[in-house]
């Protein structure tokens, strides 16, 4: 985002309750690195409500794919892209389109926690508001930071040392810090991009759990490499693959129970079942 992009408007918070999940279409996108292309052609419907598990092999582009369903492909200089990605049927990359826009409406959050580490808990939650030219009274930020810490699971642990530094939380604290602050914004999708594979098994187990409780107000889609995670968070996976050089391609998607059960390509089962990758 740019300073300008930061200042030209300004956005009052949405109510309680105003942000609907949303519905996330990819339609046969492709992405290149300079002329290195990474996908080709995938498409794949993110229902609203229901969390999605990008799922495959090491370098077969499924961060690539999450970054380009809310514009940060685009950051990295050699980046292209084709292709198209509507929210609720609106192509997030119209002309018209803001960047700052799609990125309030579908957020990230990120494989290690990156909270402001000098910045107040209380403060970190409320950073992207800041960002986004959103007003807020002095009441209604402090019931922000209360309810989307609640969300993020992490109210109760916080609650009488929100002007400490983020920081100087665990690290499973600092990532529901971020999925607090991603929150803030009442954004309508939020992108997970593996954001247990640094955190212990206890506080992946309560990130999950905050998935598990988040998903009805806002469309979740995670990476993850955790085959027994993408089981228990997720209603639909899709398998990613890049084989022998070639571009990344979703083999199989569907919902979750038979991706692992009864999975139609064979590749699927080999994966789910970990014998590659
Ligand atoms: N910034 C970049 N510049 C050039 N190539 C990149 C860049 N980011 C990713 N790539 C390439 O794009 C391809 C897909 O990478 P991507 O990170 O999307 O895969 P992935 O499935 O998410 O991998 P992993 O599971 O290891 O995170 C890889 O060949 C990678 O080397």
């Amino acid at each position: 985002m740019t300073i300008t992009d930061a200042h030209v408007s300004t956005v009052k918070l949405p109510a309680v309750g105003a942000a609907r999940p949303a519905t996330l279409e990819a339609r046969d996108i492709s992405a290149w690195f300079g002329d290195h292309k990474v996908l080709d052609r995938v498409s794949l419907t993110m229902p609203a409500q229901k969390v999605s598990a990008l799922i495959g092999p090491s370098g077969c582009g499924k961060s690539t794919f999450l970054r380009i369903l809310n514009r940060m492909h685009e950051l990295v200089g050699s980046a292209s892209l084709a292709g198209q990605v509507l929210l609720d049927g609106d192509d997030i990359y119209d002309r018209g389109r803001r960047i700052t826009h799609a990125r309030r409406e579908i957020g990230m959050v990120f494989q290690k926690p990156n909270p402001f580490p000098a910045m107040s808990i209380y403060d970190n939650v409320l950073a992207g508001l800041k960002m986004n030219g959103i007003k807020a009274s002095r009441a209604d930020k402090d019931d922000l930071v209360e309810e989307c810490l609640t969300k993020g699971g992490l109210w109760k642990e916080v609650r009488d040392r929100l002007r400490q530094p983020g920081g100087a939380l665990s690290g499973g604290q600092q990532q529901r810090l971020c999925i607090a602050r991603s929150l803030a914004v009442r954004p309508r999708v939020l992108l997970m991009d593996e954001p247990c594979s640094a955190l212990d098994p206890t506080s992946t187990r309560r990130i999950e759990q905050t998935i598990g409780e988040l998903k009805d107000e806002v469309t979740i889609v995670i990476v993850t490499h955790n085959m027994q995670q993408a089981q228990r968070v997720s209603d639909q996976c899709a398998f990613f693959l890049a084989e022998q050089g070639t571009p990344g391609v979703i083999v199989e998607h569907g919902p979750t129970e038979v991706m692992f059960t009864n999975p139609q390509d064979s590749r699927t089962n080999d994966y789910v079942n970990g014998r590659f990758g």
